[in-house]
C-alpha cells in the first residue's frame, strides 16, 4: 500500500527514561509543594505557574488529582512541568492532541528524563570551519585521554559513540523507557495529520520520519535499536539518529541563530548577529543529508513524500537527486521573507535549489509565496508565474494553504475535568478583573517586549483601567537571549512597581510554560488574547483562543482578538481581529482599550465569523487540500516529463500523411530544424540539408509549410532566401509572412508606435544593468529587446543582475502589457499579447477561410524545442482534442518536460529524417496549384 512519508525534524513521539524506583532521579532543582507557592526565582519578574493563581492573594489552587499523585509518587513537583498534561489522548487511542504552538526546543524541554547533549560547547561564530576545529579539539582530547591511560570512545559506523564503559552509557543500558507524545516540534502539524486519520494511528498510511528530539549519543546502540523498532512497529515512525554535534550545529546554531531570525525578518545587520557566519552550514547539510538518505531508504514506488519546514530545506533536492520520479511536496510553516532579506543568506542559492527539488512548495499565505517567487526570480534568474517556477525543463508548483487546528478534538479537550477545574479556579481567582492573556516564545520575533511596552503605555494613559485589568503573559523558551530577558525583566519590574497595589497586580509574567490543561482554561477564561509577534508563519494560538471563546464555563465570552498584522493568522482573519502593528506602541495601547471596551454585539459578530473560519479552515482541510495540490502538480509534471512523453511514431506519421489531403506544418527553426547557433552566432548543422528537405516538403501542393523563430523578419528572409515561398513566423509571433507568396510581404500584429514607447522605457532600465555588468549587452529586435550576458565572466553576478532586471521590468512596466522572461544567459522582453501561438492561430484561420474557397487542414505537424513552443503545442493539442483537425502531431525535439504529444530525442537530425520520409511519400504525387493565398500588409519600415 502506498504510504505518505511525513518528514519533520521531530517525530510526534519521544522517549522518557525511567529511574529505578529506589533512587528517584531528581530533576534540578526539585521543588517541594511549599516551594511551588512561593514565586521563585532568578529574575525579579519570574513567577511560577502556581503564582498565576497566587498573585495578589494567598489562596493556592486546588491540586489536581494528577499533581497529587505525582507528589505522592515522587515527593517533588517541578513548577509548570507535568508531562502528562502536555497532550490529550482518548483512552486506548494513541493519537493524542498536542498544543499547536509547542515552543519547546531540542533537548531542553525539561519534561522528560533524557540524555544530555555531548556536542560540547559552541565555538565562536568567527571560527569559519567549526567542524574542523571541533574535530581537532576532540582528537586532542582523545590523545590526552590515551596518554592518561583512560578508555577512549570510538565513533560507530553511524557516527555515534558505541556503548562503552562511560558512566552515562551504563546509565542508559537496561534502563526502562516509555514512548510519550513529544512536547517539542510542530504540534499543529501533528494534529493536522492525525485529524485526517481514518484508522487509529498516525494518519492513513502515514510514516513519520524524524528524530526523537533529544541528544542520543549517550544511548547504547542496542537501546537505540529497540527504540527504533518500537516506534516503527507501534507508532508508524522511522527514527533518524544524528550525532549530537550535527543536531546541535544544525538546530541550535544554524536553524535558531541564522535561519529562524532571517525567515522572520530579523535583518542580520546587528553587530552581534551570527547570520554572516557559515560554520554551522556543514551541520545543516549533514542533518538534511541524513534525512534525505532515510527517506530514500524508506521510499517505495508510489509513495508520497512530504517534507516540512525550515529545518529541512535541502531535503527535497537531495531526495530528488536519488529518486527523480518521486512525488515530493514541501511545506514551509514559517514566514518567508522578502527577497531583500533572504539575499543576506550566504547559502541562499543552495537553500532555494533545495526547496525546488519538490514538485509542489506550500506556504501559509500568498504574501510568503509571492516573496518566494520573487526571490527565485531575482536570485536564480528563473521564470516565475503566479503558479510556480519554471526551471530548465520542468515546472515547480507553488501554492498557499494556511494550516488550522483540529476543532473537534480541541473541543473534547475542553471538556476535560481538569480543564474545567482550572477554569473555575481562574475565574474565582480573578473575579471582577478583565484578563488579557498571551502565550509566546520569548525570543526577538514574538514581540513580547513590544507588547509589554504597549501595555505599560496603556496603563499610563488609562488609569481608570489600572485596578481592573490583568495581563497574564506566559513567556516560553529556554534559549532566550540574556539581553532580551533583562530588557523584558526591566519592563515587568517597572509595570509592577508603578501600577501594582496591595490588592492588585496588573501583570502576571510567567517565564516558563504552563500545562495544556491550564492553557486551555486560560484561553477559555480570557477576555482578550493579545498576539504582537513581529512575524509568525501562522500562529495557531489565535485559532485555539477563538475555539475556546464560546462561553463554556464562563459568562462573558466571545472575547476580541488583538492580532499582529505580521502573522499568517492575521491574513486569514483580516479585520475580524483587531489588527496591530507591534512597532506602533500607541496603536497597540489603543487596540487594548478598544478590545476591553468593545460592545457585546460587536464582540459576538466578530467571533461568529472568526469561529466559522476556524471551524472550516481546519488542519485536516489543510492537509487534504495540500494533498490535492500535490497530486495535481505531480500528475502534470509526470504526464509531461520527457520519460512519460512517447517517442514520435514515424510510421504512424507516414500513414496519416498518406491519407490526408490538406496538411499544415509549423516548424521551429533553431534547436528544431537546425541545431542552436554557436556563440559566434553561426547556425550549426547542414543548412543545405534543411533547405533541401523543406524544398521537397513544399513541392507537394497539399502541404503548407511555416518556419517559426524568435529572430527578426529580415534575418529569416536571409536564411530562407532560397525558399521564397516558405511561410515565416518571426519574432516569436509578432510577424507572419504568408506561405506561397513570392514577394516579400509581412503581416505585423503589434502596433509599432506602442513598441517604440515601451522600448524606450525598458532600454533605460537595461542600460542601467549593462553599465553594472561587464560583458553584457543589449540586443534589439523589431518587437523585443534582449539583455544578454553570455560573455560576462562572473556568471553568478550576471544571474543576480538578470534576476533583478526581470523583477524591475515586470514590476514597473506591467501597464504596458510587456513581460521580461529570463532565458538562457539572457533576459527577453516582449509584448504579452503576441506569441507563436497567436501567430499559428492566424495562419490556421487564414487557411480555413471558406469565403476564399479554402478548406481547413486535416493533418498538422507542429515541432519545436523550447519554452516558447509550448504555447503552440497547447493550441494544436486543443484542435486535436476538439476534433477540428483529424490528425495532429505535436513534437518536441530533445529531452525536456513538454506538453507536446511526442518527442524526437535524436534532435534536428531525427526531425529531418522523419520529414524526408514524408517527402518520399509525396515524390510520386502530381504537383497542382493548391493554395492561392491572399496577400496582406507590406513589410513595416
Ligand atoms: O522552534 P522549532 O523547533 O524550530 O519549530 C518552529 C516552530 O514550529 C511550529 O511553528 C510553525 O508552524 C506552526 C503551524 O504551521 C505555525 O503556526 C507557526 O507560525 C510556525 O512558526 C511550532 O508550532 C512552534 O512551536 C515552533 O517554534
Amino acid at each position: 500500500m502506498a504510504t505518505t512519508l511525513t518528514v519533520t525534524l521531530f517525530l510526534p513521539n519521544t522517549v522518557n527514561f525511567h529511574e529505578d524506583k529506589a533512587t528517584p532521579r531528581r530533576r534540578s532543582p526539585p521543588f517541594k509543594l511549599e516551594q511551588r507557592v512561593a514565586s521563585a526565582i532568578d529574575l525579579p519578574t519570574r513567577q511560577s505557574a502556581a503564582s498565576l493563581f497566587n498573585a495578589g492573594g494567598p489562596t493556592p489552587p486546588p491540586l489536581t488529582p494528577g499533581i497529587q499523585q505525582q507528589i505522592a509518587n515522587e515527593g517533588f513537583f517541578t513548577p509548570g512541568i507535568d508531562a502528562k498534561k502536555r497532550h490529550f489522548a482518548k483512552p486506548g487511542d494513541p493519537r493524542s492532541l498536542l498544543r499547536s504552538d509547542t515552543h519547546a526546543e531540542w533537548g531542553s524541554t525539561g519534561v522528560f528524563n533524557q540524555p544530555r547533549s555531548r556536542a560540547g560547547p559552541l565555538p565562536s561564530a568567527s571560527i569559519q570551519d567549526f567542524a574542523k576545529v571541533y574535530d581537532e579539539i576532540r582528537e586532542q582530547k582523545e590523545r590526552e585521554q590515551r596518554k592518561q591511560g583512560r578508555r577512549v570512545t570510538k565513533p560507530s559506523p553511524h557516527g555515534n559513540y558505541k556503548s562503552r564503559a562511560g558512566s552515562s552509557e551504563r546509565g542508559y543500558e537496561g534502563k526502562s523507557w516509555t514512548v510519550e507524545p513529544a512536547v517539542h516540534g510542530n504540534g499543529g502539524l501533528v494534529n493536522a495529520i492525525r485529524e485526517t486519520a481514518q484508522d487509529s494511528h498516525d494518519g492513513p498510511g502515514t510514516t513519520w520520519i524524524g528524530t526523537l528530539g533529544f541528544p542520543t549519543d549517550a544511548l547504547p546502540e542496542n537501546v537505540k535499536e529497540d527504540i527504533a523498532d518500537k516506534l516503527l512497529n507501534d507508532h508508524h515512525s522511522q527514527v533518524i539518529y544524528c550525532k549530537d554535534t550535527d543536531i546541535d550545529g544544525h538546530y541550535v546554531h544554524h536553524c535558531k541563530t541564522i535561519l529562524w531570525p532571517i525567515f522572520h525578518y530579523q535583518v542580520p545587520d546587528h553587530p552581534k548577529s551570527k547570520a554572516y557566519a557559515d560554520h554551522s552550514w556543514k551541520f545543516y547539510k549533514n542533518v538534511n543529508q541524513a534525512f534525505a538518505d532515510q527517506v530514500v531508504a524508506s521510499y517505495k514506488k508510489g509513495d508520497t513524500i512530504w517534507v516540512h519546514d525550515y529545518h529541512l530545506l535541502l531535503v527535497p533536492k537531495m531526495v530528488r537527486d536519488k529518486l527523480p520520479d518521486a512525488k515530493i511536496g514541501f511545506f514551509l510553516h514559517t514566514a518567508f521573507p522578502s527577497s531583500e532579506i533572504f539575499r543576506c543568506l550566504s547559502t541562499r542559492k543552495e537553500l532555494l535549489e533545495g526547496m525546488l527539488g519538490a514538485n509542489l512548495i506550500g506556504f501559509q499565505s500568498e504574501e510568503y509565496s509571492s516573496h518566494f517567487l520573487q526571490t527565485c526570480s531575482r536570485l536564480l534568474a528563473v521564470e516565475t508565474t503566479a503558479e510556480g517556477v519554471q526551471i530548465d525543463d520542468h515546472f515547480v508548483n507553488v501554492t498557499n494553504r494556511p494550516i488550522g487546528i483540529n476543532p473537534i478534538m480541541f473541543d473534547e479537550a475542553r471538556h476535560d475535568e481538569e480543564v474545567q477545574q482550572w477554569v473555575k479556579t481562574i475565574i474565582e481567582k480573578y473575579k471582577g478583573k478583565t484578563i488579557i492573556v498571551a502565550r509566546d516564545r520569548l525570543d526577538h520575533v514574538h514581540g513580547v517586549r513590544q507588547k509589554l511596552l504597549a501595555y505599560e503605555l496603556f496603563l499610563n494613559r488609562h488609569p481608570e483601567w489600572r485596578e481592573k485589568v490583568v495581563m497574564i503573559q506566559v513567556a516560553t523558551s529556554t534559549n532566550a537571549q540574556t539581553e532580551l530577558l533583562t530588557t523584558v525583566s526591566d519592563i515587568c519590574t517597572r509595570i509592577d512597581s508603578v501600577h501594582s497595589t496591595l490588592a492588585h497586580q496588573p501583570l502576571v509574567f510567567l517565564r516558563q510554560d504552563i500545562d495544556f490543561t491550564q492553557y486551555i482554561a486560560l484561553l477559555t477564561v480570557a477576555d482578550v488574547l493579545m498576539i504582537s509577534a513581529l512575524r509568525d508563519g501562522m500562529n495557531l494560538t489565535a485559532h485555539e483562543y477563538v475555539a475556546c471563546q464560546d462561553g463554556r464555563g464562563s459568562e462573558k465570552k466571545y472575547g476580541p482578538l488583538i492580532l499582529s498584522e505580521f502573522t499568517g493568522s492575521a491574513i486569514l482573519f483580516g479585520d475580524l481581529a483587531i489588527p496591530i502593528n507591534p512597532w506602533d506602541y500607541t496603536g497597540q495601547a489603543d487596540a487594548i482599550k478598544k478590545a476591553l471596551e468593545m460592545g457585546n454585539e460587536d464582540r459576538r459578530a466578530r467571533w461568529d465569523k472568526l469561529h466559522a473560519i476556524v471551524e472550516t479552515k481546519t488542519g485536516a482541510y489543510w492537509a487534504e487540500k495540500l494533498k490535492e495540490d500535490l497530486d495535481h502538480a505531480y500528475q502534470e509534471h509526470h504526464e509531461h516529463s520527457s520519460a512519460a512523453v512517447p517517442r514520435l511514431s514515424v510510421s504512424q506519421l507516414v500513414e496519416k500523411y498518406k491519407s490526408s489531403e490538406r496538411r499544415l506544418f509549423i516548424i521551429d527553426y533553431e534547436g528544431t530544424l537546425a541545431p542552436h547557433k554557436t556563440s559566434s552566432g553561426i547556425p550549426l548543422g547542414s543548412p543545405v540539408r534543411v533547405i533541401d528537405t523543406m524544398n521537397d516538403l513544399m513541392a507537394d501542393p497539399k502541404n503548407v509549410v511555416y518556419v517559426m523563430s524568435g529572430r527578426r523578419p529580415e534575418e529569416l528572409e536571409n536564411h530562407f532566401r532560397t525558399l521564397p515561398k516558405v511561410g515565416l513566423i518571426a519574432e516569436n509571433g509578432c510577424f507572419v509572412r504568408e506561405f506561397g507568396v513570392q514577394e516579400i510581404e509581412w503581416t505585423h500584429f503589434v502596433d509599432l508606435d506602442t513598441v517604440a514607447q515601451w522600448k524606450q522605457q525598458v532600454r533605460t532600465i537595461l542600460e542601467y544593468y549593462q553599465e553594472r555588468l561587464e560583458g553584457s549587452y543589449i540586443e534589439e529586435r523589431r518587437c523585443s529587446l534582449f539583455f544578454r550576458y553570455e560573455k560576462s565572466v562572473d556568471q553568478e553576478a550576471a544571474i543576480r543582475q538578470a534576476g533583478e532586471c526581470v523583477d524591475q521590468i515586470n514590476g514597473s512596466c506591467k501597464s504596458m502589457r510587456i513581460h521580461a522572461v529570463p532565458i538562457k544567459q539572457a533576459v527577453l522582453i516582449e509584448q504579452e499579447d503576441f506569441s507563436k501561438g497567436t501567430a499559428a492561430k492566424h495562419v490556421y484561420d487564414t487557411l480555413c477561410d471558406t469565403s476564399k474557397g479554402l478548406s481547413k487542414p486535416d493533418f498538422m505537424v507542429v515541432a519545436g524545442d523550447d519554452r516558447e513552443d509550448e504555447v503552440i503545442f497547447k493550441w494544436a493539442n486543443e484542435l486535436d482534442k476538439k476534433g477540428e483537425v483529424e490528425d495532429v502531431f505535436t513534437v518536441t525535439v530533445g529531452k525536456r518536460n513538454t506538453t507536446a504529444q511526442a518527442t524526437l530525442t535524436q534532435g534536428s537530425t531525427g526531425l529531418l529524417a522523419a520529414l524526408q520520409k514524408l517527402n518520399k511519400v509525396s515524390a510520386d504525387a502530381l504537383p497542382r496549384d493548391y493554395f492561392n493565398l491572399p496577400r496582406n500588409k507590406t513589410f513595416p519600415s
